[in-house]
């Protein structure tokens, strides 16, 4: 018979409540749950009525899987969902923070770092949109992005997932979300999740609150605020993106003066849901629930009972849902929880499924396909570069005039350093694997050795020597040198770094390359790092950060086809000593201040 859920006539706060009125409470439950689709299957998702799935970092259907087999691997999880008794759709989740990064073949844009860098909402808007349709391209619905962190610790292993220190320019980069979802109607409900289309996809806020100012950058560690700093600098973000409808929101491993934001009530529930009005639901981090604890997993009810009392409607368990299910059963049966709590979660994640159309179509079809790495999102990615680029030195006093843009005709030109010519290290973390990769084969993209000789004049011969001897450099008649060095790919564990210092070989390739000709040095890297000691050796300096995979950007601009339009979104250091130092502190003495960048004509 007719039921008012499934008419897609009826308001979407009807279909939710008369949704919730057939619900069971392990149907309610179900909903809540988000397990990771290594230990996922039709038939689980089925049996334990499973709400969410998710890719982790670098979990994928088949090694370079193609748009068709991500589409048939998620249709297959949706089958086991629509098989259900009450035919909920579940949703698939997964991290495009720069472009698809995990999807073989995806347009990989510069990481956050970089983009703050551009001061351009306008393309980060179109890179939202160009994101969404790779996405949806695999059949995917809802990705964890934009990380709307205020980094302010570069020793944060987690910095370049940010825009930036300054929450003015992270409030500005939130415009992906307008991209990624779609822009908000003029009538429609302010804080409402939003999402336009099957060529958009929900988007999440991550990660709430402060995640970027825990002490010394230490991941995952205490943000010790005052007020002012809590709500000045790191909350923001999050007003800008509830009003433009952001549809999730992902709490930190981090805590607040001392309390873990996963247990925090106060933030979550009083702050977020009933002050900022927030409608869209609260998803945890990975094993978020665990973490509470010290060791994780110490008092599993224990977590259970604090997070979903806080206000966390949807869990990203991801591997042990019986342990959750059952711990949350009880606690509901026990009246610990109460059935509101739940009913709030569910009718929240509701929601945003009826908000995306998940309802009215919930298997995914192949018409957006052919966008997965597409050469019009690729040239948004190229335009991305360019723009991110910050030109720190141009020239010397020893000569008049600036070095760059450099000349394209030249008899031989060389070509130095361990990050020219590896696409792995020019895209970072979160790229195909969680850690990020070396080498060139791990997706399709163009390195910056590539973009050189692409840009350079015909005659011109480029050479290429990875990490050369002085004497080679000094005697075969190069007109210049171009120095690609900076640091290896990273995410999360093991990336925090104290002494910041430029990693090896980057100091001795700069110093037998630029001790003996002209050379401009481009840094790879996540954040500023320990420059000083080398400046004074060349004549140019570019912030190049983690491009992707249009490194053909990079040469544009050094040869000249473009500007260099640039400005720091992060202070530059003079020494890790001084850190934490960002605009506006007291005894401000950076090497490069923040919206530093030297400009040059297109030539
Ligand atoms: O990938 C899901 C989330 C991501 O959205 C969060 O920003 C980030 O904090 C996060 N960390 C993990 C843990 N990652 C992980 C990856 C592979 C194996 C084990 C853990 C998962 N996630």
């Amino acid at each position: 018979g007719y039921t008012a859920y499934t008419d897609p006539n009826q308001s979407i706060r009807i279909r939710i409540r008369d949704l919730m009125m057939r619900m069971t409470l392990q149907e309610k439950i179900g909903q809540m749950v988000q397990i990771e689709r290594a230990n996922a299957s039709a038939e689980i998702i089925n049996k334990f009525f499973i709400g969410s799935v998710l890719s982790g970092g670098g979990s994928v259907p088949a090694p370079k899987a193609t748009a068709q087999q991500w589409i048939d691997a998620v249709n297959d999880f949706q089958k086991g969902a629509m098989s259900t008794r009450l035919a909920i759709p579940m949703i698939y989740g997964i991290d495009a923070v720069h472009g698809h990064n995990n999807v073989y073949n995806a347009t990989i844009f510069p990481h956050n770092v970089g983009l703050g860098a551009t001061r351009d909402p306008d393309l980060i808007r179109r890179i939202g949109s160009a994101t969404a349709r790779e996405v949806r391209a695999t059949g995917i619905p809802y990705t964890f992005a934009p990380c709307v962190a205020v980094c302010r610790d570069p020793r944060w292993v987690r910095c370049y997932e940010s825009y930036s220190e300054d929450p003015k320019i992270v409030k500005m980069m939130t415009e992906i979300i307008s991209g990624l979802q779609g822009e908000l109607p003029n009538n429609s409900y302010v804080s409402h999740p939003y999402i336009e289309g099957k060529s958009k996809v929900a988007a999440c806020a991550k990660h709430y609150v402060g995640d970027g100012g825990t002490v010394n950058g230490i991941d995952e560690n205490d943000t010790i605020v005052t007020p002012r700093v809590l709500f000045g600098i790191h909350m923001p973000p999050y007003y800008v993106s509830i009003i433009k409808g952001v549809s999730t929101i992902m709490v930190s491993y981090s805590s607040v003066n001392g309390v873990k934001m996963h247990a925090n009530e106060r933030l979550v529930t009083r702050f977020l849901k009933k002050r900022l009005h927030f409608e869209g639901f609260v998803i945890s981090d990975w094993q978020g629930l665990d973490r509470i604890t010290s060791p994780p997993h110490a008092n599993y009810t224990y977590s259970i009972q604090a997070a979903i009392l806080a206000g966390i409607d949807m869990v990203m368990v991801p591997y042990n849902y019986p342990e959750f299910i059952d711990g949350l059963t009880d606690l509901v049966n026990k009246n610990v929880i109460p059935m509101s709590r739940i009913d709030d979660a569910v009718s929240r994640i509701l929601r945003v499924k009826f908000t995306l159309g998940l309802f009215e179509n919930p298997m995914a079809d192949n018409s957006l396909a052919d966008m997965l790495g597409a050469q019009e999102n690729r040239d948004i990615a190229r335009e991305a570069v360019r723009k991110s680029l910050v030109l720190l030195k141009n020239g010397k006093p020893t000569y008049a005039g600036g070095f760059l843009p450099l000349i394209k005709k030249q008899p031989k030109i060389l070509l130095v350093g361990t990050h020219a010519d590896n696409l792995g290290y020019q895209c970072g973390g979160w790229t195909i694997e969680w850690q990020g990769l070396s080498g060139n084969d791990l997706t399709i993209g163009t390195t910056i050795l590539k973009g050189i000789q692409e840009t350079v004049d015909p005659s011109t011969e480029v050479e290429f020597i990875e990490n050369p001897d002085p004497a080679t450099v000094r005697f075969s008649s190069f007109s210049y040198a171009i120095v690609v060095v900076g640091e290896k790919p990273y995410a999360e564990t093991n990336g925090d770094n104290m002494d910041l210092t430029l990693p090896d070989p980057g100091p001795s390739i700069i110093n037998n390359t630029c001790s003996n000709i002209k050379c401009v040095v481009v840094v790879i890297s996540g954040r500023p790092l320990v420059l000083e000691p080398y400046v004074e050796s060349m004549d140019g300096l570019v912030a190049a950060w983690l491009p992707g995979t249009e490194g053909k950007g990079v040469a544009e601009v050094l040869f000249g086809d473009y500007g260099f339009t640039g400005k720091l979104a992060r202070t530059w250091f003079r020494r890790v000593d001084q850190l934490p130092m960002n605009i506006g502190d007291p005894n401000y003495d950076p090497l490069f201040p923040f919206g530093f960048g030297l400009t040059t004509e297109p030539s």
